[in-house]
């Protein structure tokens, strides 16, 4: 039995429309303690198989979520409020991770170095133990997914905690797991917020926390594992600049404003929420973004043609809302968007809808530009020059990702080197393949998820030493 159907809390989780889809049980200190007990038992069975063996569970689990496609993407919907149409890009980004750390798994493997005398040393990958994955409520099936694919490659076991606010689309992934082979609890769930989490961060019997989160909780997150002198990836908040030069193919560069903006409620970590445009052509983009922005249809997140959903949950809406209160305080214009929006349809009624808000006029210091709003808010600023433009991109204590759109390759690279963020995307946005590693400089943390690199975060390496000689002692 999983650990989060054992638990004595009942917790109610309205969903963005404002009713009540299900009730999940909050896992304690003693449900916490099975999931942990019963991971330890089954790692001992998973890291003793093959890489090879390993990839073929994983493989067959890729298939089931990609079979299941559209129960995953509708629960996901249901789950967080986002479009159908992103949810199901999320499910395919999910069962590719698990594809690609797959094919990695057999193919793990040490070093051989021939010393003096004939004796060698060899290293081993091993893997850590029991990790703890805790996620936001965002992305919750991906980024369970992104944790649990390379823990599980890497012959760990993980124990899941989705956010409060999105419990459900992860059980899914539990239940496939399962079902595709791996031992039982070696992916196990728990569900809570705070407390939980804390309680599985100190568990002494964990080697290892990987947090998708706010750069708040990140530094709780960090702070308990250094007690515990526990390896931690941290994927934290942004405000990534998004850097638009004259020369760019403008149709493409409003596209991807828009891209860097709008998907999920404006709720991605990465967005590239500060666009700055150079001033030669602010007026004409500004004109394309604000057109292209009105013709978002938000609504119903399950139908087909809907490009935007509701927000996560009311506080969130308020907070949203008072960010583009307060830019226009500060002096910023708001050209479109930006209000409470209430659907014609009565079964949308109690949403957390608002219209998605450009902002103009927009000056570094104003708290839209520097604070993460994690809405459907992209702030529009002017430049003039490449060296002006790097300097106010890289003036923020986030660190996450980045992008530039010019039609000069030079200036491009030169840029992309330049911008201090983990990711920086030429020409397109929030682009991120599983094949290449994503994760933050600066406060948005350490780490990586995807590409090969993140096998170094969910293992450890052993170096054997092998005398072929007799042993020389200076006593
Ligand atoms: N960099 C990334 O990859 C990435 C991805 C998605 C979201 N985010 C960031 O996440 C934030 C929004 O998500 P959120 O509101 O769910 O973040 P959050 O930090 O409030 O919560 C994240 C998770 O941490 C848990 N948690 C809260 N307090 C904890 C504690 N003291 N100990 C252990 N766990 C605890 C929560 O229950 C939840 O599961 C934004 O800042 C966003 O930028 C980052
Ligand atoms: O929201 C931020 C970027 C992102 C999108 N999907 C995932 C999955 C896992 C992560 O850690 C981050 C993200």
């Amino acid at each position: 039995m999983s650990a989060w159907q054992l638990c004595e809390v009942t917790l109610p989780f309205p969903v963005s429309l404002g009713r009540v889809i299900a009730t999940v049980t909050c896992s304690g200190e003693k449900e916490v303690n099975l999931a942990v007990q019963d991971a330890k038992a089954a790692f001992k069975i998973w890291s003793k198989k093959s890489g090879l063996e390993r990839g073929q569970i994983l493989f067959e689990a890729a298939r089931m979520i990609r079979e299941r496609t559209e129960e995953i993407a509708i629960m996901e919907t249901i789950n967080n409020g986002k479009s159908i149409f992103e949810a199901r890009d999320d499910i395919k980004t999910s069962w590719q991770c698990l594809e690609f750390f797959a094919g990695l798994a057999g193919s793990m493997a040490g070093e051989h170095i021939q010393l003096p005398g004939g004796s060698f040393g060899y290293t081993r990958r091993e893997p850590l133990g029991v990790c703890v994955g805790i996620g936001a409520w965002n992305y919750p099936f991906q980024i369970a997914s992104w944790k649990s694919a390379p823990a599980l490659a890497c012959g760990n076991a993980m124990i899941f905690k989705p956010s409060p606010f999105t419990p459900l689309s992860v059980l899914l992934l539990a239940e496939i797991y399962t079902e595709a082979g791996v031992p039982p609890g070696l992916f196990n769930v728990v569900q809570g917020g705070a407390a939980t989490g804390q309680l599985l961060c100190q568990h002494h019997d964990v080697a290892k926390v990987s947090f998708t989160g706010s750069v708040p909780t990140g530094t709780k997150i960090i702070e308990m594992a250094a007690k515990g002198i526990k390896p931690v990836t941290l994927e934290l908040g942004g405000k990534s600049p998004l850097i638009i030069f004259s020369d760019c193919d403008l149709e493409n560069a409003v596209k991807g404003a828009l891209i860097a903006n709008f998907l999920t409620q404006g709720e991605v970590c990465c967005n590239g929420t500060r666009v700055f445009v150079q001033k030669e052509i602010l007026d004409k983009f500004t004109e394309q973004v604000v057109k292209a922005t009105q013709r978002i249809k938000i609504g119903d997140p399950l139908l087909e043609d809907t490009r935007m959903g509701p927000l996560i949950n009311r506080p969130h809406l308020e907070r949203v809302l008072g960010f583009v209160k307060q830019a226009k305080e500060q002096g910023a214009k708001v050209l479109c968007g930006g209000d409470l929006h209430v659907p014609r349809d009565p079964k949308l009624k109690g949403g957390y809808y608002m219209t998605p808000c450009v902002l103009t006029d927009c000056k570094d210091d104003m708290t839209c530009v520097k604070e993460e709003i994690f809405g459907p808010v992209m702030s529009i600023l002017s430049f003039d020059t490449e060296a002006e433009v790097l300097e106010r991109a890289n003036n923020t204590t986030f660190g996450l990702a980045s992008g530039v759109f010019t039609r000069d390759v030079q200036r491009a690279h030169r840029v992309a080197a330049e911008l201090q963020a983990g990711v920086c995307c030429i020409n397109n946005y929030n682009i991120n393949p599983v094949e290449l590693p994503f994760g933050g400089y600066k406060k948005s943390g350490f780490g990586r998820e995807n590409g090969r690199v993140t096998v170094e975060c969910y293992s450890q390496l052993k170096t054997v030493y092998v005398e072929m000689g007799d042993v020389e002692s200076v006593f």
